[in-house]
């Protein structure tokens, strides 16, 4: 589910009402999604969706993420539009929360995924890395690095309830991870959270990208990163390194990496997957039994974290830099 607040009717008609987009014919909640409440709203003039910010995003991040999606649309990204009420302003209020009306993307997010959908993948990310490149607003990253101990230390005194020795793997790993980050890659706005759910396809082309409320400034190869993890690997763990390589080969051709880059996608993906572990495994402990929100296996991000610190370089994702950046795939 991703309905946390329900919309009276008056309240909607009115909050419509400040809009240029028509009268309301219906309005459904969407139940995919875990962060914030979504509605499909359809009005006499097309569809739409509204968005109502729920309290795992932070209020002071939202003029962020409106303005970034702003910049993209505007750079020709296919990614939701805000649209602006009649007095200009597309970030309001309903229902006590922040909430904002966006355009509808068509598309379906891949449920089964193909080579074809890593190397169209490939090239929407580096799109999105250039076009990003000239928005002026930054975010730190709030799950990054430094974020991690702390994270892992709430939950310490628990983690080895889902699988004994856990702590003790993900405390040598952070160590490993604090020692070896590193420190001057290219900097950018990354998505952050570039999972299948979040790509939207039409056959095998990217038709749009969504969920901007993780994106932040940081490494541009560490989004590389996050996707290795989130779309190479099968669901018997086993990493896919066609996949892999057709991703990186095709991001190429948008924005040749850097051999530094290169180096350190190994150590990235190390990072991204207790990225995803450690919050997996704080709302695994902490969601309450009986809530409708599906929660997300941690133990799938040890076996990625596993696999990365496991090969001997980058090479093992497909792909050696010196590979001419527009040859042959
Ligand atoms: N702009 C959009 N166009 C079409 N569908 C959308 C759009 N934004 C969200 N959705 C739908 O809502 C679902 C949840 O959106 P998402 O942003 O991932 O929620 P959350 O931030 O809660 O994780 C998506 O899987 C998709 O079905
Ligand atoms: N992609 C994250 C969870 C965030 O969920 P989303 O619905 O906001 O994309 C994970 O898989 O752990």
């Amino acid at each position: 589910m991703a309905v946390y607040t329900e919309v009276a009717d008056e309240d909607l008609r009115a909050f419509v009402g400040e809009y240029d987009i028509g009268a309301v014919v219906s309005c459904k909640g969407i139940a995919e999604g875990v962060e914030n409440s979504n509605y499909l709203l359809q009005t006499d003039r097309g569809n739409y969706i509204l968005t109502l910010y729920e309290k795992r995003v932070n209020p002071t991040d939202l003029p962020f993420f409106i303005g970034l999606m702003e910049h993209l649309a505007r750079q020709g990204l296919r990614c939701p539009t805000p649209v602006a009420g009649r007095d200009g302003i597309a970030l309001r209020h309903l229902c006590d929360r922040p909430a904002a009306i966006v355009s509808f993307l068509k598309g379906l997010w891949p449920r089964r995924i193909t080579a074809a959908h890593c190397a169209a993948l490939g090239r929407a990310m580096a799109d999105l890395h250039q076009k990003g490149l000239s928005y002026a607003g930054s975010r730190p990253n709030s799950l990054g690095p430094k974020a991690w101990r702390p994270l892992f230390e709430q939950e310490a005194h628990r983690t080895d309830e889902v699988k004994p020795g856990l702590a003790d793997f993900l405390r040598h790993e952070l160590d490993h991870l604090e020692r070896h980050w590193p420190q001057d890659l290219p900097i950018g706005i990354i998505h952050a959270d570039l999972f299948p759910d979040n790509v939207f396809f039409q056959g095998d082309e990217v038709s749009g990208l969504i969920d901007f409320y993780f994106a932040c400034t940081d490494f541009l190869a560490y989004d590389i990163a996050i996707c290795l993890n989130a779309w190479c690997f099968e669901d018997d763990g086993s990493f896919n390194i066609t996949k892999a390589h057709l991703l990186l080969w095709n991001y190429q051709q948008v924005r040749p990496l850097s051999a530094a880059e290169f180096r350190a996608l190994p150590i990235l993906a190390r990072g991204s997957a207790i990225r995803f572990l450690l919050t997996r495994l704080y709302d695994w402990l902490n969601t309450p039994a009986g809530a409708f929100v599906k929660r997300k296996d941690p133990l799938e991000y040890e076996r990625k974290l596993r696999f990365h610190a496991s090969i001997e370089g980058a090479e093992a994702y497909g792909l050696h830099h010196d590979a001419p950046a527009a040859g042959k795939q």
